[in-house]
């Protein structure tokens, strides 16, 4: 009787150390993230934008009241006449990945104002984002699952992109979502709205789950703007 309790509670001992060394192992360090904000709202410089929702690992926010109805205009207004058949990769090649047209704005008073902005809200200096990315989707064109950030090395992994804010320019009617599958996250384009992601975690997995695409827009066209942040100096 003596030697079967004492055995007992060797085995249940041994069992709680194995949970102890299990919680440890599972136990992550939480990463850390550069869109600090707490609360529900961001205080730039010339707006109060609302934090409309979040989730960790990886850090995605929605975010609204990013920009005025005027400014969205204006940057589309802008970029009319200016667009191209979007490219993808360090070679800058067509591709059916991403059938979109796009362009860069050129600096004036307004891409400068909201450049500034988004520079705020994603607490980096203007000086590491690639400038704004103007993107026009028009019924069946889209931007298949692809990562904002370089898996090549060489070059650009030594100044690499750490994160991305989508700025939606226009309400689009039908489609248009930026979509995460590995996350189930889907958004819908709304005037004025914005999603924000980074992917410079420790964790290759963290990363991974950026995965993100634009949908096929089906009625109406779509209209967004994507500032990519690097890690260091850019521009
Ligand atoms: O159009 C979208 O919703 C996504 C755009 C995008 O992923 C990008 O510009 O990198
Ligand atoms: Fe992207």
């Amino acid at each position: 009787m003596l030697i079967n309790s004492s055995r007992i509670y060797v085995f249940v001992s041994v069992l709680s150390k194995l949970e102890e060394v299990d919680e440890k192992l599972t136990t992550k360090v939480k990463e850390f993230s550069i869109f600090d904000h707490t609360g529900n709202k961001i205080r730039t410089e010339d707006r109060e934008i609302a934090i409309i929702a979040q989730m960790e690992d990886p850090k995605v926010a929605i975010l609204g009241n990013v920009a005025s109805k005027a400014e969205c205009e204006e940057l589309i207004r802008l970029s009319k006449d200016r667009l191209n058949r979007s490219k993808i990769g360090s070679k800058h090649e067509v591709s059916d990945i991403r059938t979109s047209s796009s362009t860069f704005l050129p600096e004036d008073d307004v891409t400068a104002g909201v450049e500034k902005r988004l520079a705020q809200i994603m607490n980096v200096p203007v000086s590491h984002g690639e400038g704004l990315h103007i993107l026009n989707y028009k019924p069946g064109q889209e931007y298949k699952a692809h990562y904002d950030y370089f898996k090549s090395k060489g070059n650009v992994t030594n100044n690499s992109r750490i994160s991305t804010l989508v700025l939606y320019l226009n309400d689009v009617e039908e489609g248009g979502e930026t979509y995460f599958p590995h996350m189930n996250l889907s958004i819908s384009p709304h005037q004025g709205m914005a999603v924000y992601f980074e992917y410079f975690y420790s964790d290759p997995e963290v990363n991974e789950r950026t995965l993100h695409g634009g949908a096929p827009v089906i009625v109406g066209e779509k209209w967004a703007t994507t500032m990519w942040v690097r890690r260091k100096q850019y521009r």
